[in-house]
Order: C-alpha cells, then structure tokens, then sequence
C-alpha cells in the first residue's frame, strides 16, 4: 500500500479557494498551506464507498466534522458536544435538545423522551380508567337481567318475563285496561304532547294499489283499502305474497308505480310524513354495546321535538321503558344474537322502543314476532295492540300469530300472489270464508285455517268445493267481486249493518284543516337542531368505543409495535438518515451517498400506518350500515351522524399515532423534531382512515378490512421510493404518484432529514436523484390534509348515495 506522505508530495493539489467550508475541520490549512485534497488509499476509498468517512489524506486535508463534536468557523478546533446538546456528523455549533431528552456528552443524536414520559402517563391513566369502568360501570350494565323484581306500582303476572307490563303478559289480552295504568297515561299524554292534538294517528287510504318493478313482473296489483287513524291492522300472506312490498309502498319506501295512497284523507307525498312515522325492520337493529335505555334515549333525543328539555325526553323515556315491559332490564346492555345480554323478545322491543321514543302517528312493523317463541311474541302483539289503542296506526306483517293475539287484532288484510284476498274487521274474516263455503273447526286456530286457505290449502276446510275453487286465484277473484258489490252496497246504504261487513270503510275519514294544521307543526318542531344531532352522535360513538375498550388497546398496540419495528430497523443508522455530495470545492472528499434511508423510513412508515389504521378505519362504518339505514330511514340527519363519527375517530386516531411516533422517535432517532414526526404521521393516519372509510361504504362488512389493507400498501407503494419518483417523472405519471398521500408524506420525511444539512451537502443533486423537492414539507402537510378531507367528502357522498333505497 502506498503511503501517505508519498500521496502529499506528489498527488495532493491545493484547494483553489482555500477555505474550511462550514462543518469541516481544517486544523492545519491557512493563507501559505491551502487546504488539499489528495488522492485516497484504497483503504480510504474502501470506506467511502461505503457510506464512512477516512481520516485526512494529506496533513492539509480537511476532514468533515465528527459526530459527537462539533467545529465551529473557520474549522480550526473540533469541540466534544457538551451536555443538553448533540451533534450530527458535520456540526458548525452543537444542536440544544428538546427537554427531557437524553442528550449526555458526545451525542450525535438525541432521544426525545418527553412524549415517551406522556405516553406512559396516558396509558396508566386509560388503564385506570378502563379498569375503573369495567368494575363501576360494568357491573351495572353487563349484568343479566334479574328474575325477580320488587313489583311495584303494576300489577304483575307470574310470568318468565317478570316485570312486563300487564298487557305483555300472555294472559288474555282483552282483560287489560290498559288506559288506567299510570305509565300508559304518560305516554299517552308524551304523545299528545309531542303531536300538540288530541288526533295522534294517521289514516291511509290506498286505491288499485300496484308495484310492477320491471314491465310484466307484478309484485302487487289493485290492493285497495282504508286503515283508520289509531287502527291496528295485521298483513297476513303465504311467502311470496308480497307483504314487505305492500308495507314498502304504503310508506313510501318503494314507489309504487300504479294507484293512489292519501294520508289522512289528502293527497300527499309519504315522504313528508316520514317524522311522523316509526318503522320496525324484521331484523333487530339495535347497537349491542348500548344499554336498553341508551339506545331509546338516544332515539328520542334525535327525534323528538326540540323544544323539549332534555328531562322531559328521559322522562319521556322511561315512561316508555316501563311500558315496554324493560325496566328491569333498562341498563342491561342489549347485546347481539352471537352474545346475548337481554332475550330475543326484549331486543324486540328495544327495537320497537326506538320508534315509539319518537312518538310516532303511524308504526309500520315487518314481521315483529318471527324468531320469538310464541309467549314472547304474545307479548309483542298485545304491546302493539296497546300502542294502537294510543291512537297510533300500526299496521304489522305477522305469521301464524296465537288465537287470542288473532282475535285482538282490529283488521286484517290477506295478501296472495300480490293481490287483496281480504280487507276488514278480523271478526268478519271466518264469515267472509263462511260465505265460500270453508268451515273454521272449533279446535283449530282460526289464524292457521286462515293462512291454509290464502295459501291454497284450504280444501281441508270444505265439504263440496274443489281443489281448482280452493286455488289462489279462485279466491282472488272472489274477494274483488265480494268488494265491487260491498263498495255499490255502501254507496247504496251506508247505515245497513246485515250481512257480511268487511271493507266498510273505503275511505278513511279526511283529516281537518285544523287537525293539518296541527300536524304540519308537529312535523316542523320535531328534530334535534344540527349541532345537537351531531353531538349526540358523537357521545353515542365515543360511548361504544368506551365499551369495546379491548379493540381500542388493541388498535394503540398495533401503533406502538408498528412504530418500534420501523424505529428498529432504522436504529445502526444513529439518526444519520441522509449523507450526500459535498458542498464544492470539498466534493471530492465525499463519500458514497445515502439518499435512500429517509425516504425509505418514509415509506415504512407509510406501510405500517396503512397496516395499523385501515383495518381499524374501515370498522367505523363497516360495522353499522344496518344502523344508519335504518336511522337515515327514520329521519336522523345522515350528515351529522356521519360527522359524529369521524370526529368520535379523532381521538383513538391520534392516541394510536402518539404511540406509533413515539416508538419510531426513539428508536430511529431521525434528524426531526418529535412534532414534525407526529404530524407527518398524525396527517396520515388521518388519510388511511378517510381511504378506508370509502371502502367501507362500497364493500361488503367482511371484505372490507381486506380492501383497505390492500389499498393502503398500494397507496404507500405509490410514495416515491421504489420505482424512484424521479423514474416517474421520466415517464410523465408523477400526477398519479402525486395523487397518493404517500408520495407528500415521504417528501416530509425526505426534506426534515436533508435540509437541515444544506451547507454541508448539494441538496439539489440529491433531489434530482429522488425526484423530491426539500423546501416544501408545509404544503406537502397541507396537501396530507387536503387528501384525508377529500376521502373523508368522498365517503361522505358514498355513504348518503349508496344503497339510497334503504334510507328512504
Ligand atoms: N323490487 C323488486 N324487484 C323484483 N322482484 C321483487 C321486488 N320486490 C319484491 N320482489 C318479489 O316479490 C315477491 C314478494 O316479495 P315480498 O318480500 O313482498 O314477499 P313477502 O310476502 O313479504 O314474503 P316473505 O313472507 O317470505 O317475506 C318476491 O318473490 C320477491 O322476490
């Protein structure tokens, strides 16, 4: 090997400005010994190459300041960085540390520790909190509902079910009185209240009632018809019959597309009556971490008038609870079918309690009883019964309903193969069949002779008519001439009562002007204003997340173990993320460059945030379409549910990324501070959880984390780092790349790391080699937060343009 000294006599040349750049130690250069560069040793260049840095090559070549020292101008002395300080390779004067930072004498890097010591603080404290709530608040809701209850003011049965309402019970539903009871009394006054008229129903008339959805295909034809206002109709049909469509087009859910609906007598759209109306799904779409009495509060918050204080509407509620039959039961979480808390009966009147807590004039029912046992759904049938007997309209779809839940029922309309079989008085319907020649058997169920005749098995029940007379459309047939002669009858005599007396009411009686009046008021005054809608959804949202405190762990670890993997592999670089060209006329002393760690530390980062918070971003929506359908249908303001919800996210979003950037802070170490890290990341968690949220809004429940993990790699992936995004702009698609917020979040990553190294490095060879700018990083933040604002937009529209039929 040759030796030094050879090197300075023959190769090194003077520098030709002779002076000691800034970051450099010159100690023996001045005006008559310029500094030099000389050729290296193969040793030296051995280091170079490798991203080292070789000891002068001459005695008057400059040498790059050390790390863990610092050279101050002209580069004469190499200082030892004192405490409190640090100081990267090529320091002109020590860097002061952040506070409670472990900076001992020497550092080349600091370690900020105080977000570690807040972090740690937080964490005891949600721990504290979680543990607090799960022995205080836990032992209050998610305890089963007790047996035995003192029995207070009601008269209570021996029944599974103690503590139900008397007219809840299977004891037979004509004793109750129900209007004596004190509960029944304050609904009952709740509801006049709340309507501001002694008339709390609507009327429905339907004429030639039709829904043919694509031509040739009738789903529904000619079904005529009037429900009074406070009437309590059962649909009663085989499957298929087209009962749901029938519900579906009287409220206006589905647009018919042949006859006429009025409403209390007038002709007017459904759509404007929707505050007034309760719909109950067949499926029990109640939220399982609330409480019974949670879930109904929150209900009648959004919907009941505004003008009512807060006390009145819990007062409100809790007359309502104690009428369902729920009180027993109030702060019992409802729980889902797979881990259930209450029983399937009480999830059903929980989900009737939503509707009821808005104090509807007209309840709409599809299949209230099915999936309960035939006590429990007793039970719900004598509470409708009850609600009609408020002067609320219900109209139910039932099956095969008990005898004396049957003969309770005020009218009946059988429905097969989309046409009217039968229309009035359930009292009449065993004389209306009479008059055909079925007989009902004294020990049979009229309900099930019923269903066996619409249903075309009804030869059973005849002595001399044939199976073709027994047929659907036999009997279709005989009910439309029955009902064109009734409706000449009634024209003709209204006062004769002889004979057979279903259908008499072809119209329902008009509303009057005061009465329209009255209503048209009580349809403006109901709602909770904007802001409070907003609010209570919020609260409800952050209340769930309370309750799944063990998902919410599980989210901020998946943070943190993100964070301190990504931190350990960029740990040996000291928080050297960066080394470049030197600044002329030292470039010959450089060393090989490293223009990848930064943005690669960006670009993990980027996966690991994209791994931790999408799976967790797509649950916000995911979870509760069911939900928001059915309180979108019911008139709760889609916007500011949507709103609640994401600003509910806020929270566990930024815990999540505090843990993920202090991990990665203190392992990695890079040349930025701890709240240039923590917004860089904090922006874009905020965008995974706008991008997931679209997918959620698109996908099925079970596909969506899937999506969204696989959308967010692609989204890091498309940061800038491998294909280099000075290749994509070669082939004119950064605007694609540019389009990701992976892209502008490994460019902060980049410009934190290198510009503070500009005196030393030409930053514009290492741009040019990136394709990254490095003076940008605010807009580059500002464009990470235009990014997640126009997901979470696009989300939004998803969410209200998506399946928009379930929402009307
Ligand atoms: N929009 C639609 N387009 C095409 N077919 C429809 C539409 N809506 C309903 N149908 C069909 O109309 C028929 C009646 O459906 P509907 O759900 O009203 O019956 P149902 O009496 O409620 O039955 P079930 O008791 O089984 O729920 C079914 O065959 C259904 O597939």
């Amino acid at each position: 090997m040759r030796s030094v000294s050879a090197f300075e006599e023959n190769y090194c040349a003077p520098n030709n400005t002779n002076v000691c750049l800034p970051g450099f130690y010159c100690p023996n250069s001045n005006a008559t010994n310029p500094a030099q560069y000389c050729p290296p040793t193969e040793e030296c260049l051995l280091i170079r190459s490798s991203k080292g840095t070789c000891g002068p090559q001459g005695t008057f070549e400059p040498k790059v300041c050390s790390p863990g020292f610092y050279c101050p101008s002209p580069g004469k002395t190499i200082i030892e960085c004192p405490k409190g300080f640090y100081c990267p390779q090529g320091s002109v004067q020590p860097i002061r540390c952040a506070p409670v930072s472990l900076c001992p004498t020497r550092s080349r890097r600091q370690v900020v520790m105080l977000p570690v010591y807040v972090t740690v603080a937080l964490d005891i404290m949600l721990i504290f909190i979680a543990v607090w709530f799960y022995f205080f608040s836990k032992r209050k809701i998610h305890k089963k509902p007790q047996k035995k209850v003192k029995k207070e003011t009601l008269r209570m049965p021996d029944h599974e079910e103690n503590n139900l309402h008397p007219f809840l019970t299977n004891e037979p539903i004509e004793a109750y009185e129900l209007t004596e009871t004190p509960e029944i009394q304050r609904l009952m006054q709740s509801f006049r209240e709340c309507i501001g008229a002694d008339n709390v129903g609507l009327s429905f008339t339907f004429e030639g009632l039709s829904f043919e959805p694509v031509p040739g295909k009738q789903i529904l034809s000619g079904i005529s018809g009037a429900m009074q206002s406070g009437s309590f109709w059962a649909v009663m049909g085989g499957s298929g019959a087209g009962k749901s469509t029938f519900l579906n087009v009287l409220m206006g859910k589905t647009k018919h597309t042949g006859g006429s609906v009025l409403v209390n007598g007038h002709h007017e759209k459904m759509k404007k009556y929707k505050k007034l109306i309760g719909y109950v799904p067949q499926d029990d779409i109640v939220l399982p971490e609330l409480t019974v009495r949670e879930n109904i509060l929150h209900s009648a918050r959004i919907r009941l008038p505004r003008n009512w204080t807060d006390a009145r509407k819990q007062e409100h509620v809790d007359t309502l609870i104690a009428c369902l039959g729920l009180s027993h039961v109030a702060d019992s979480l409802v729980g889902d079918p797979r881990k259930p808390v209450i029983s399937g009966g009480q999830r059903k009147r929980v989900s009737i309690g939503l509707e009821l807590a808005a104090a509807p004039m007209a309840l709409f029912l599809d299949e209230p009883t099915s999936g309960l046992d035939a006590t429990s759904a007793a039970s719900v049938m004598g509470l409708l019964r009850s609600i009609s007997s408020l002067g609320v309209t219900t109209i139910a779809i039932i099956h095969q309903p008990r005898q004396e839940v049957f003969e309770s029922i005020d009218n009946l309309l059988l429905l097969g193969n989309g046409r009217e079989l039968y229309a009035g008085p359930t009292k009449d319907v065993s004389g209306y069949f009479n008059k055909l020649s079925f007989t009902f058997p004294r020990n049979r169920n009229p309900a099930d002779v019923v269903m066996d005749i619409m249903t075309g098995n009804g030869q059973q029940y005849t002595k001399d008519l044939s199976w073709r007379e027994n047929s659907v459309p036999s009997l279709i047939d005989k009910w439309q001439t029955t009902a064109a002669k009734q409706e000449v009858d009634s024209e003709k005599d209204m006062g004769d009562k002889s004979g057979f007396q279903a259908r008499t009411e072809v119209h329902a009686v008009p509303s009057s002007a005061t009465q329209q009046e009255a209503i048209r008021r009580s349809i403006k005054k109901r709602g909770a204003s904007y802001p409070l809608q907003v609010w209570f959804c919020f609260q409800r949202a952050m209340l769930q997340q309370l309750r799944n405190i063990n998902s919410f762990f599980f989210e901020v670890g998946v943070g943190a173990l993100a964070g301190a993997v990504i931190g350990m592999s960029a740990f040996s670089a000291h928080g050297q993320l960066f080394r470049g060209i030197y600044q002329f006329p030292f470039t010959a002393l450089s060393s090989a460059v490293d223009y990848q760690s930064a943005i690669q530390i960006g670009l993990l980062g980027g996966l690991a945030i994209g791994l931790a918070a999408s799976a967790a971003g797509v649950k916000v929506f995911g979870d509760e379409k069911l939900t928001y359908w059915r309180e979108a249908a019911a008139g709760h303001n889609r916007y500011a549910y949507y709103i609640g919800k994401v600003l509910s996210t806020l929270v566990r979003m930024t815990l999540s990324c505090l843990h993920f950037s202090v991990c990665l802070g203190v392992l990695a170490t890079p040349m930025m501070s701890f709240g240039s890290i923590f917004a860089a990341n904090l922006l874009y968690f905020y965008c995974i959880y706008g991008f997931s949220s679209c997918i959620s809004m698109v996908t099925k429940r079970e596909d969506g984390p899937l999506l969204a993990v696989m959308g967010s790699l692609i989204i890091g992936i498309l940061g800038g780092v491998a294909p280099p995004l000075s290749k994509v702009k070669l082939w004119h698609m950064e605007w694609l790349w540019r389009m990701s917020p992976g892209t502008w979040f490994t460019e902060i990553w980049f410009t934190k790391n290198v510009a503070p190294l500009k005196y030393l490095y030409i930053l514009d060879l290492a741009s040019a080699a990136t394709g990254f700018k490095f003076h940008q990083s605010t807009l580059d933040m500002c464009i990470l937060f235009l990014i997640g604002t126009i997901y979470r937009l696009i989300a939004c529209a998803l969410l209200v343009l998506v399946k928009r039929h379930k929402q009307r």
